[in-house]
């Protein structure tokens, strides 16, 4: 069982009952429409406390503090594109992460590796199966933003993200973002540009803390804005695959976490 989640509202631990799959069509209908969907107070609010207290002190010392200058594609180079075109321009992302392997057995952790959750997620994604990573450090990834931090504009590499908002800011750190600015057939170049010199009108979500989001981001363009004030922007990551056992490369885990093991 996992008790922190708020299954009155979200029985995930009932697969294939009628409050289920009405749940699950909700989801999907949220998903097709706008790409993503929230689930307010996914964790009992009398659980979230605790829930963000164990994982602040390894945030403060022991954190891998992941910073760099990147593009929306997370590529050096664009084949059809010129080296200075503006969709190429990088711009700085910067938190404090740390890895499955430093929670022990946080409420994230237990919320990971209940096997409802990944049932729950595969049946919205429209997927036979979810299974969790076998990566030690990958699994789930918690992000701690502090004044002035901020994940900046990207697609994603995997098809969706799942993530849960542990601590908002006091003011930033918002979730922006351009549904279906590129697609398959059309990279909308022209379009990338206009979005990084602001020319467009992003949809801007605040999110309240015990939210679980599954955000479809692979050709939705999207950032978190830059954290303001005392408190920081806490959120849990939690990372799916359609095959079991998947793990980052050596490389890989070097490049987020600064570290191989
Ligand atoms: O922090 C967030 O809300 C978004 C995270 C995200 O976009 C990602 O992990 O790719
Ligand atoms: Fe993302």
């Amino acid at each position: 069982m996992c008790d922190h989640i708020n299954l009155q509202d979200y029985p995930l631990d009932q697969p294939g009952s009628p409050k289920w799959i009405a749940l699950v069509d909700d989801c999907k209908a949220k998903l097709a429409k706008e790409g993503l969907f929230n689930l307010a107070a996914f964790i009992k609010v009398d659980a979230l406390p605790k829930a963000v207290a164990e994982l602040k002190p390894v945030l403060e010392a022991e954190a891998f503090i992941h910073a760099r200058k990147h593009n929306i594609y997370f590529k050096n180079e664009i084949e059809e594109l010129p080296a200075d075109h503006p969709a190429l321009t990088k711009f700085e992302t910067s938190n404090r992460t740390i890895c499955a392997d430093q929670m022990g057995q946080a409420a994230v952790i237990q919320l990971y590796e209940w096997s409802p959750f990944a049932q729950f997620l595969a049946a919205v994604m429209d997927k036979p199966e979810l299974f969790t990573m076998q990566d030690p450090l990958a699994r789930v990834n918690v992000m701690g933003y502090h004044e002035g931090q901020a994940l900046n504009w990207h697609f994603d590499r995997s098809e969706f993200t799942t993530t849960l908002l542990l601590q908002a800011p006091e003011v930033g750190g918002e979730f922006e973002y351009d549904q279906d600015l590129r697609s398959e057939d059309d990279p909308n170049y022209a379009g990338v540009a206009d979005l990084l010199e602001g020319r467009r009108n992003p949809t801007r979500i605040v999110l309240e803390p015990g939210t679980l989001n599954i955000f479809k981001g692979k050709n939705t363009a999207h950032r978190v804005t830059p954290v303001k004030g005392d408190r920081d922007r806490i959120i849990a990551v939690f990372s799916f695959y359609e095959r079991p056992g998947v793990q980052f490369s050596e490389k890989e885990r070097i490049g987020f976490y600064g570290r191989a093991a």
